[in-house]
């Protein structure tokens, strides 16, 4: 038999392999999470419906809704930790369950214990070992230093304060250098020094292109950190944006007396307004033009109304939040 040479047919391969590894390669990351169509049913309790959303690399997305929403059981559900009736999720490119993209996951649960014997140092090195990650001791201890438990580093964890185990569950989510960490309510515990420290830590992520996603009640803590928000009711998503996509409806809030039917159409042609005693708050649209609000209220001089007082706004992502959840719906839903 002759020497083996590569056959031009074989040679076109490579090529074509190589032209398709590096095209690979110049193809953008893909999102830390992508999921689609996801269903959840607990015997007869629909817990998630048609849930679908993406959270991007450095993206820190907030998971919002009532008790009950689904939240805790969509993100078990990206973790592979339970397996939807249907839908699909991908996380960071791989199938939920793939060991290969789990180890690249940080996650603090919403209910955790750690082993009460060990102390927190011990359970970062454990926690490291088990997501396969070789982390030097030195970072480990930074990890640590990171939450707050430089001090207690030697000291057990049994005999840790709530807020302590929180912060340790912290460090657990960030031992193996995840490039997407799920956070399940990681401040419940913590008082307002704890609670500002995550939110700094939140920003550090975001910074290095980590991606998040945050469950959290504390609506001001989402909207002071989050890039786009997910608000879950009843297992089904109600609404979704950007923060400016979702509190973009200007308000204006007037004081007046005197208000007649006429004046009330006014009012109307503004925007949807709505009244309590000599208070009334009129939902302008996103981008008002300039003359409306002086329009408005010499017109309304105009008819007769006394006007006490003129406040334009923008709602808290808590007002908007009740807003969604108290209609069922959102107008602009995406
Ligand atoms: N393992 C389970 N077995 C039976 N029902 C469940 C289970 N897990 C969740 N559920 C139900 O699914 C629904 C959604 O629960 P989930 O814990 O996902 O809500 P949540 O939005 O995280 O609530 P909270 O804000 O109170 O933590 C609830 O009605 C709950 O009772």
């Amino acid at each position: 038999m002759g020497p083996v040479t590569s056959s031009p047919t074989a040679q076109q391969g490579g090529s074509s392999r190589d032209a398709a590894q590096r095209l690979l390669a110049e193809l953008p990351p893909s999102p830390a999470v992508w999921c689609s169509g996801l269903r959840k049913r607990y015997r007869r309790q629909t817990a998630v419906d048609e849930v679908s959303f993406t959270v991007g690399r450095g993206e820190v997305v907030g998971l919002l809704g009532p008790n009950g929403a689904g939240k805790t059981s969509v993100i078990k559900i990206l973790l592979g930790l339970v397996r939807p009736d249907e839908g699909e999720v991908l996380l960071l490119g791989r199938p939920a369950r793939d060991p290969r993209a789990r180890a690249r996951v940080g996650y603090l649960p919403e209910l955790f214990r750690y082993q009460p014997w060990l102390t927190a140092a011990e359970v970062l090195a454990l926690h490291a070992r088990l997501a396969g990650a070789a982390v030097p001791a030195g970072e480990r201890r930074e990890c640590l230093a990171l939450v707050g438990l430089a001090d207690r580093a030697g000291d057990r964890v049994g005999g840790f304060s709530k807020g302590m185990q929180q912060r340790l569950g912290l460090a657990v989510a960030l031992v193996a250098r995840p490039e997407f960490v799920v956070l399940d309510e990681p401040t419940s515990a913590l008082d307002p020094i704890g609670r500002a420290d995550v939110r700094d830590l939140l920003l550090s992520l975001k910074e290095r292109r980590v991606a998040v996603l945050l469950n959290s009640h504390l609506i001001g803590e989402v909207e002071r950190v989050c890039d786009r928000v997910v608000i879950l009711d009843k297992g089904r998503v109600a609404a979704s944006g950007t923060l400016p996509e979702l509190l973009g409806r200007r308000e204006l809030r007037l004081r007046l007396d005197g208000v007649t039917p006429e004046a009330e159409a006014r009012l109307a042609a503004a925007g949807q307004f709505t009244s309590s005693g000599d208070s009334f708050t009129v939902a302008l649209p996103v981008d008002p033009d300039p003359a409306t609000v002086p329009d408005l209220v010499a017109d309304l001089v105009g008819l007769g109304v006394r006007v006490h007082a003129v406040e334009p706004g923008r709602i808290s992502l808590e007002e908007r939040l009740l807003d969604i959840l108290r209609t069922g719906s959102e107008g602009d839903r995406r």
